[in-house]
């Protein structure tokens, strides 16, 4: 469970770009974050995945509170909150295979990317992980040569083998086809239903939070102007965003 409590940030000498943003997340949650350009969205996620830091408020993690501090005890959340971007990097030298076992720069110590190694269950465990996504087929290429979807599928596949139980993912699906967005929205949606994984995903565009979230939380100028469940938003409800 994910509890956020008055987060603000301020940014040093300028504006607030969070503002009090209180919610909680849930096993099995898929929260759509919408609001318009400059809203505070990414901050959001950012300050979930402790990419970026907060100026107050509380953000607890499993019933503990997240320090902003402390190196070590960061790196066992980053572990579990994986941070996926509009565009995740990848080695676009190395196969999929490889990139999913070294991890991300986000979720993955440097000295475990650094030195590369591959351990038998490391190598079962991405290949199971390559293989629930579809993926298999495509485990020995390199990275540079798969598509958009496949990518974020890959990453995907990355951040769980690495230890994710959060999933905060950055307008995941721009500029995918309809096609490759359907899959990479159904594949997080199943893992919040098969296998309790939290999802918060930035999707302003299209009605990609109504297809597939239980949940949407709307963000204006950095204060939280909405939090719906399991429902179409209202044309007013639009209009405050
Ligand atoms: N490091 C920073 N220094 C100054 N301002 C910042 C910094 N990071 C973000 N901001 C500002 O914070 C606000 C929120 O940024 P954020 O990236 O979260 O917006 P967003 O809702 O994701 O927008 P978009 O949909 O355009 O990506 C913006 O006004 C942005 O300019």
């Amino acid at each position: 469970m994910l509890r956020v409590k008055g987060l603000t940030k301020r940014i040093p000498g300028g504006p607030k770009v969070l503002d009090d943003v209180s919610f909680d997340a849930y096993e099995g949650d898929f929260v759509a974050v919408k609001g318009s350009s400059g809203s505070g969205k990414s901050m959001l996620l950012k300050c979930l995945a402790l990419q970026e830091t907060w100026t107050s408020g509380t953000y607890q993690f499993n019933g503990k509170d997240v320090p902003q501090g402390n190196w070590l005890a960061k790196m066992k959340i980053k572990q579990q909150v994986a941070y996926l971007e509009e565009k995740p990097f990848l080695y676009p030298d190395k196969t999929g295979l490889k990139n999913v076992i070294i991890g991300s720069v986000t979720q993955t110590p440097a000295w475990r990317r650094w030195s590369g190694m591959m351990r038998n269950d490391d190598y079962m465990g991405a290949m199971e992980m390559i293989e629930k996504r579809g993926l298999l087929d495509k485990a020995h290429l390199k990275a540079r040569n798969l598509s958009g979807g496949e990518r974020q599928r890959m990453a995907i596949a990355r951040a769980l083998v690495h230890g994710a139980k959060v999933i905060v993912a950055d307008e995941p699906v721009s500029g995918l086809d309809p096609h490759a967005a359907d899959e990479v929205l159904g594949e997080l949606k199943a893992l919040c239903k098969n296998e309790g994984i939290i999802v918060i995903a930035v999707l302003h565009q299209g009605d990609w939070a109504e297809r597939y979230a239980d949940r949407i939380l709307g963000l204006n100028q950095g204060k939280l102007v909405l939090d719906v469940y399991g429902r179409k938003l209202t044309l007013r409800e639009k209009s405050l965003l």
